[in-house]
């Protein structure tokens, strides 16, 4: 089944379009968790366990997982959000040429989506691209203060760069399975982003920590995919609202183990819910 077709059935069966974030910081993973074999694994293990029913996918950073052990941590997280039935996208942002992509796009060998990087252009992307199953999200305007130094630029048709990258992208978008990244930070731009392709799914992070716009993230992040996906069948919006520490740590003054991991799932609960109401 293709992302947007799966994505679409777990939002319209899970009633969210919460993106949980895990970004398993070692520094602060719980004391109690400090002798496991693999710590972040079983921090994940446990955030998953608590948040599951209230997201539509898992999306781990990949800048957390990049050692030896990471990468094992990694897999065993994949492997127990496939078991509870939830998708899996990667925030990698990768790209380079394209012989060097064709090893990237390995990566969706093993999870369903990911995020990838526009600034080498289309051949540095076409082995993700040619992935009909998988989901491409392509960075359009980020949610760091610094997503003005380049992609706020003035081409010579007056457009700035981030919107000619989203126009670009839905150009890219032969099999149905790109959709943009865009921060809840900027809601103009999520809204001008919006009015450019009226038909990607966006990635919205910068809710919870960074301190975005939810009510902006789901009224331009989600829109009803064309005829034939699942999307239409089921009139549902497709999209994701990603917060990742405003989720994972929300436990972090909490007073024992179960009492962690319940925050973890409150949080996500309380974020679905916000969400909802603007959908
Ligand atoms: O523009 C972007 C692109 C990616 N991110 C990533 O999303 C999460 C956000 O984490 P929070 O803890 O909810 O702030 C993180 O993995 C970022 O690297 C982003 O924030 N903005």
């Amino acid at each position: 089944m293709r992302f947007f077709d799966r994505l679409a059935a777990r939002i319209d069966d899970r009633d969210t379009v919460v993106s949980v974030g895990l970004d398993p910081d070692p520094d602060r993973i719980p004391e109690f968790l400090a002798d496991h074999d693999l710590p972040r694994w079983a921090f994940n293990r446990r955030i998953i366990d608590a948040t599951h029913e209230h997201a539509a996918c898992f999306k781990p950073n990949a800048a957390f997982y990049e050692d030896a052990d990471g990468w094992r941590a990694l897999q065993e997280t994949v492997a127990y959000a496939h078991g509870k039935d939830v998708p899996v996208l990667l925030d990698a942002k990768r790209a380079d040429i394209g012989n060097t992509t064709r090893q990237y796009a390995k990566l969706l060998d093993v999870v369903d989506g990911i995020t990838v990087n526009p600034y080498l252009g289309r051949d540095s992307l076409a082995p993700f691209l040619s992935r009909e199953d998988a989901g491409v999200f392509v960075l359009a305007r980020t949610s760091n203060a610094g997503g003005t130094d380049f992609q706020d630029l003035e081409l010579a048709t007056g457009e700035p760069l981030y919107e000619r990258v989203a126009t670009r992208a839905s150009e890219w978008n032969e099999h149905g399975n790109v959709g943009l990244v865009v921060g809840a930070t900027t809601p103009d731009e999520l809204e001008a982003v919006r009015e450019r392709v009226p038909h990607l799914p966006f990635l919205v992070p910068g809710v919870g920590a960074q301190g975005g716009d939810a009510e902006a993230a789901v009224e331009h992040g989600l829109t009803e995919l064309p005829a034939g996906t699942e999307s239409a069948a089921r009139g549902v919006d497709v999209g994701l609202v990603n917060s990742s520490r405003g989720i994972i740590f929300a436990g972090e003054n909490a007073r024992g183990e179960d009492e962690f991991f319940a925050a973890a799932g409150d949080a996500a609960r309380r974020l679905k819910r916000r969400l909802n109401q603007h959908r």
